[in-house]
């Protein structure tokens, strides 16, 4: 394709500087021409796709020749890898952007020149047949010479399909639940490429709020509300700022009938298209003051690894770790933490309750219609019934980096091969500007951060991935792994092939968000909420693997974690634990020694107390819903646009609503049984405590005396 090699030797792999649901996308040179490129690696076994089709993906993809849409410019295997190499946009997508920079969304002006771009490269697409079938701000792409792209058209989608034929890989949509159009949740309601014209809308929605609608939400919820709910718009108090043009712009892509709603040619003539600037005069203001693309990158990983220690951290377990640092001498959680939650697209309430929800909601949904979700990223894949997409034929013209920069920057390199990892010029401390302020993150709220992860991190991957015994070294080795991982992701940054599993621990989430997830997270989140996690899933065993049915960020919600609490023989920890803790007590060893022990065990109590908690919890909003209703479980949406088949699918939920209820009243049962014995080994474990100490002391005022 075009005169690029597709031997890997003839590339350099630079730093990260993004990823998705399927891949990794790498900064590289092109050492032939001594040019910057950007390669996403696909991770086939992750994506479990033909390669043929991925191929055929690939080639369509480099036959795009647009100024507004990021072509292939080539692609190859690389081990269990395809490498899809692209034209380096060197700002990054428009949601990093958000997210390192302007977390309340853009300025009207920016916004309309971004969004013409956009547009301009929909028109294209839909004018030779194609559906992009994934608008939103982390495909939207720019460079420092305020070129506008869309990106993420082509092989992404295919690697969503499993089905291994052409044919078949048509009739599945891609896209993320957020961003995703009604029609395209409703069986039976095709759809065409008036979808994109919904994307799009909510992408304006995304680069005006700084994240899509809905996008605290997770995915099987934000399906629904999509279904149920008004469209979206600009209507609120905050949106004041906004002209009548855009919010005119903006109602007329979100109309749920896609009949209504207009072609990507006539939304060009709106007159907020009319009046919008050339971006040469609004974007290229954007990232005046921010630092390289993947020196933010870096930061917002730990951002969002940092904010998801934040969120996912249970207040009981802040707490008695807190005690434990404070014991310790260790005050070292000083950062903001408001801080880190105003980053809309990672904040989720409830977020624990919400994934249980999702389960049974999940369930209804797949006998609804064959439906997948990668909560990595948010991303949804389902089966639907057209998209007519037809092979283009245009060449296409190479992406240029000046001369002059490359050598400049390759020159850099050579001298201090650490160059990528620490610009020069740049302060140590990374820097990122928050609406318009400029912070500062210095090294040791970082290292911060970091240790926070560590601590934090722990707890959290106990509450979601254990499922055998939570023995206390179990839990330590789980830490250490993911504490090793971590450091050695800040430490090698630049160390990027044949570091797959130091690779799969950095990804955190991006829903929405997405999405983070993200959604698409996050994907996203650096990408949904927060967007990945493939380390985590890795380090899921076998049977938690088998039974996966979501995965949230670094973080997954298995078949089994409803059992979770029964599959700890918490009684067995616990009194395997006491008995320990009384030998050691008779045998003599130091105070310290037992005290983090029993921390430990006082932990693990908080972990199990949290996750009777989440499961109360569900049973009681499950209870309420049942009891607002008479009886009767929520009505499905009834709205004229769903077709009749939803009504099967009502009384197919309520049953499997239903189902779930009995089950987790039987579990709360036998976990209330549990807790209370734990509630009782807990007292007597801080007995033996108080009494260890008190002899303690006793024996030093006897030997003073
Ligand atoms: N050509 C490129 N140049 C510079 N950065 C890029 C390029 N392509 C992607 N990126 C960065 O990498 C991020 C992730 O890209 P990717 O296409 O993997 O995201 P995604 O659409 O969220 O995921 P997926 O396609 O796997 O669903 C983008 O948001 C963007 O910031």
């Amino acid at each position: 394709m075009g005169g690029y090699s597709t031997n890997p030797a003839d590339y350099k792999l630079l730093e990260e500087v993004g990823y998705g649901a399927t891949g990794t996308v790498y900064r590289a040179i092109y050492l032939p021409f001594n040019q910057l490129v950007a390669i996403k690696s696909f991770d086939l076994d992750r994506c479990n796709v033909n390669l043929d089709d991925l191929r055929r993906e690939a080639q369509t993809m480099s036959l795009i020749d647009h100024p507004n849409v990021v072509r292939a410019l080539c692609s190859f295997a690389v081990d269990r890898s395809l490498w899809v190499v692209m034209p380096f946009m060197d700002q990054g997508s428009c949601l990093h952007l958000i997210k390192i920079a302007y977390s309340h969304g853009f300025h009207e002006d920016v916004i309309g020149s971004i969004l013409k771009e956009t547009l301009k490269a929909l028109h294209y697409l839909h004018r030779h047949g194609h559906i992009h079938g994934d608008v939103k701000a982390g495909n939207i792409l720019l460079d420092t010479s305020a070129s506008v792209r869309l990106a993420d058209f082509g092989v992404s989608a295919c690697l969503y399909d499993n089905a291994g034929d052409r044919h078949r890989s048509r009739n599945t949509f891609v896209g993320t639940p957020c961003w995703m159009a009604p029609e395209m949740l409703q069986p039976g309601s095709g759809y065409n490429s008036k979808a994109d014209i919904w994307s799009f809308g909510i992408t304006a929605l995304e680069l005006a709020h700084g994240h899509a609608p809905f996008s605290k939400y997770p995915p099987m919820k934000v399906l629904l509300m999509t279904i149920q709910n008004a469209p979206p718009g600009l209507d609120y108090d905050r949106d004041k700022k906004f002209s009548k043009y855009f919010k005119e712009m903006v109602a007329m892509c979100l109309v749920k009938d896609q009949t209504k709603r207009p072609s990507a040619e006539k939304l060009l003539k709106h007159s907020f298209f009319k009046h919008a600037k050339p971006p040469e005069l609004s974007v290229k203001k954007l990232f005046a003051d921010l630092p390289p693309l993947w020196n933010r990158v870096k930061a917002l990983q730990l951002k969002d690894a940092a904010q998801l220690a934040v969120k996912k951290m249970p207040s009981t377990e802040e707490e008695a770790i807190s005690r434990s640092q404070y014991q310790q001498g260790v005050s070292a959680w000083n950062f903001d933490i408001d801080d880190l939650k105003a980053q809309a697209s990672l904040v989720r309430d409830d977020d624990d309750i919400a994934e249980m929800r999702e389960e049974a909601e999940k369930k209804f949904f797949t006998n609804y219609k064959a439906i997948a979700i990668d909560s990595q990223s948010g991303t949804v894949k389902m089966n639907s019934e057209k998209s007519p997409q037809n092979k283009i034929t245009s060449q296409v013209g190479a992406f240029d980096i000046k001369q002059t920069e490359q050598d400049e920057y390759l020159n850099k390199k050579e001298k201090n091969p650490k160059s990528d990892l620490q610009e020069p010029g740049l302060p140590k401390n990374i820097i990122w500007k928050r609406n318009g302020s400029i912070t500062e993150a210095t090294t040791s709220t970082l290292e911060k951060d970091i240790g926070m992860c560590k601590i934090k991190g722990q707890s959290r991957k106990i509450r979601q991935t254990q499922s055998g015994p939570l023995l206390p070294g179990t839990v330590l080795s789980h830490s250490a792994l993911e504490r090793g991982r971590t450091l050695e992701r800040l430490e090698n940054g630049n160390q990027l092939l044949g570091e797959k599993n130091n690779h799969e621990a950095r990804r955190a989430p991006s829903f929405s968000g997405p999405l983070m997830l993200p959604m698409r997270a996050s994907a996203n989140s650096l990408s949904a909420p927060i967007k990945s996690s493939g380390g985590f899933i890795d380090s899921l065993d076998d049977k938690s693997k088998a039974n996966l049915v979501q995965i949230k960020g670094r973080f997954s919600v298995t078949s089994e974690n409803l059992d979770l609490v029964k599959d700890i023989p918490v009684s067995s920890v616990s009194r395997r634990s006491s008995q320990s803790t009384k030998d050691s007590i008779t045998n003599g060893i130091s105070a310290s020694f037992l005290t983090t022990h029993l921390q430990n065990l006082l932990q693990q109590t908080s972990i199990q107390q949290d996750l009777i908690m989440n499961l109360l919890n569900s049973l009681q909003s499950a209870e309420a819903i049942e009891v607002s209703q008479n009886g009767k479980l929520p009505p499905l949406p009834r709205s004229s646009e769903i077709n009749g088949s939803v009504d099967t699918a009502a009384s197919e939920r309520e049953r499997l609503l239903l189902l779930k209820i009995s089950e987790l009243q039987t579990q709360m049962i036998t976990l209330t049984g549990e807790l209370t014995a734990e509630k009782l080994k807990h007292m007597q474990l801080q007995q033996q405590l108080i009494l260890y100490s008190q002899e303690q002391n006793r024996d030093k005022r006897d030997e003073v005396a």
